[in-house]
This record gives C-alpha cells, structure tokens and sequence, in this order.
C-alpha cells in the first residue's frame, strides 16, 4: 500500500511552521509560532494545552486558513494548504470557535445555517431554496447525534439557542461531512460546567465514531486528559512536551500542572481550577 494512501496519509502535517509579528515600539519581530512540527494520525484526537499567549491560537488559525505561516508548509489529508484561502479549505478542515455568536448565523435558521456550511466553497448561495430535504435529512441525523432534541428544531432561529445548544449545532455542522481535520478552539470553555461537559463528551463520542481527526485547544486539563488519545504542550511558540496514550494514562491533572511547571517554570492556567 502507498504511504499516500487516504488510509494511511496524515490527517494534518505541519512542517517547521514559523509566524512572527511586529509589536508596537520595537523594531524585532515577536516570533509566536516558532518553527513548530506536529503530524495528527486520521482519527486521532489531539488535546493542546498551554500558557497564556504560547501561540496556540495563531498556529490554529494558520492551519485553518486565517493567518499565512511566514515560513514552512501545512498539509491536510495530504493536499498542501499553505497558501490556500480559508474559504478553499471547506471539506478540508472545521473550525469551532469558542464564542458560539462566532459558529452561527443567529438571524438563519439551524436548517439555513446546515445549507450555508454545505454550499462551502461555492461561490454562488442563494438562501432561498437552499433547505433542500437533503439538507434536512443531514441537519436531522447530525443532530440526533447530540441527544438534547435539536433535530426537532431545525426551522428554529439560531439566535434563540442556548450558547451549549449553539456549541451542539457548530460541531454537528463541522463534523456532518467529515472533515479531514477538525479545529476545536476552546470550544466548550464559554459554558457553565454542566454543558460544558455535555458537549465535550458528545463531541468525542462524534469525532470517534467518524473517525474524524481532532485537533482541540483547552484550558481545562481534565478534559485534555480525558477526552483525547493524544497531548501536546505549547509553550513560548514550541511544542515542549507530547504525551500519546500510554505515558497519557495513568496522568492525572495535578501531575500535569507539576511536570509543566517543572519543565517551564510557570504555572499552567486550568480553566477547571481557575472556575
Ligand atoms: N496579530 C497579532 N499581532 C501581534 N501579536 C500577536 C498577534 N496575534 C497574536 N499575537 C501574539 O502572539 C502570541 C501568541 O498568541 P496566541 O493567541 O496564539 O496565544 P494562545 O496560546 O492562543 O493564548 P491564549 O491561551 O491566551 O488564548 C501572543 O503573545 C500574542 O500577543
């Protein structure tokens, strides 16, 4: 079999990725991103955690088509995205937000909003007709998936939708059609704890049963621990510490915040512990 074969080829690869900035005042570059690599296998899911301003979030945005990497090249599913507009990146790769007013269109429907995520990249939508009984059919089913009776609503507004519901109706539209990598920025850390971990375990019983590789930002430890095969700590632009499943399974949350502070000598902010 071919190491490119789409069973084999890695659902994201990111080689020796550098982003700086300019900051006010100071004529070098703040270098965020600091020649970063990481290879996420199809269908693993992947915990990122780290200090506030490590570049978790600017690496995100580089390999879901936001901001251009100023050196280096990002692979996904084996198409190289690099230079790719986001809107080109559909189908390739999903993005959750953490703030659910940036996931959903409140003023459409849940049906409108599922037709708006299908047409991805075509450059023509017309809202009127878009709610086709496929795009029914789909919201339906990617719904159920989630248990709270949302498939029963999908010719309500959005904007009425309780931020966890909202948080249910982003991953169920991320995930229907099976990314090759799906973005998760911190995506439940805007809800109270209860919802908070309502959708965290729907999300990996979804990503799991799709098989649908996960890359997921958090503060909260105990979700990083639980609910991924894999963690990976940033920290100052670098990836300094990766953990698979094994040296992942006997970790516990306090046993992470002290290898952290151990090897960076700072503290790790724990959204669970700071709540
Ligand atoms: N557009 C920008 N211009 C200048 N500096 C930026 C820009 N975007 C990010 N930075 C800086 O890059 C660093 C990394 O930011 P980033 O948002 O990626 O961190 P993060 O790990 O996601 O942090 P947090 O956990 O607090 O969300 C920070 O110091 C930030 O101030």
């Amino acid at each position: 079999m071919s190491s490119t074969s789409p069973e084999t080829r890695p659902a994201l690869e990111v080689v020796n990725v550098l982003k700086q900035f300019k900051q006010a005042g100071r004529s070098e570059l703040f270098t965020a991103v600091n020649r970063v690599n990481l290879t996420i296998a199809p269908g693993q899911i992947v915990a990122m955690v780290g200090s506030n301003g490590s570049g978790k979030s600017t690496l995100l945005s580089m390999i879901a088509g936001s901001q251009r990497p100023d050196q280096g090249e990002i692979r996904v599913a084996g198409v190289a995205v690099t230079d790719m507009p986001s809107w080109q990146r559909t189908g390739l790769v999903a993005l959750v937000r953490q703030n659910p007013e940036h996931n959903v269109f409140s003023a459409l429907t849940i049906a409108e909003n599922f037709a708006l995520a299908d047409a991805g990249k075509s450059k023509r939508f017309n809202l009127k007709g878009a709610v086709t009984p496929r795009i029914k059919d789909m919201a339906r089913a990617a719904l159920a998936q989630f248990s709270m009776g949302l498939e029963d609503r999908i010719d309500n507004l959005a904007g009425n939708l309780s931020g966890g519901q909202r948080q249910a109706v982003s991953v169920a539209m991320a995930t229907c059609r099976d990314p090759g990598l799906l973005l998760l920025d911190e995506h439940v850390s805007a809800l109270d704890p209860t919802r908070a971990r309502v959708v965290m375990e729907k999300t990996e019983e979804i990503v799991r049963a799709r098989r649908v590789a996960t890359l997921m930002v958090t503060h909260d430890m105990s979700h990083a621990i639980k609910h991924s095969d894999r963690l990976i700590l940033m920290h100052r632009g670098q990836i300094t510490m990766d953990l698979g499943a094994e040296e992942k399974a006997g970790l516990t949350v306090p046993t992470l915040l002290r290898r952290f502070e151990e090897l960076t000598g700072e503290s790790l902010p724990d959204s669970a512990v700071l709540a």
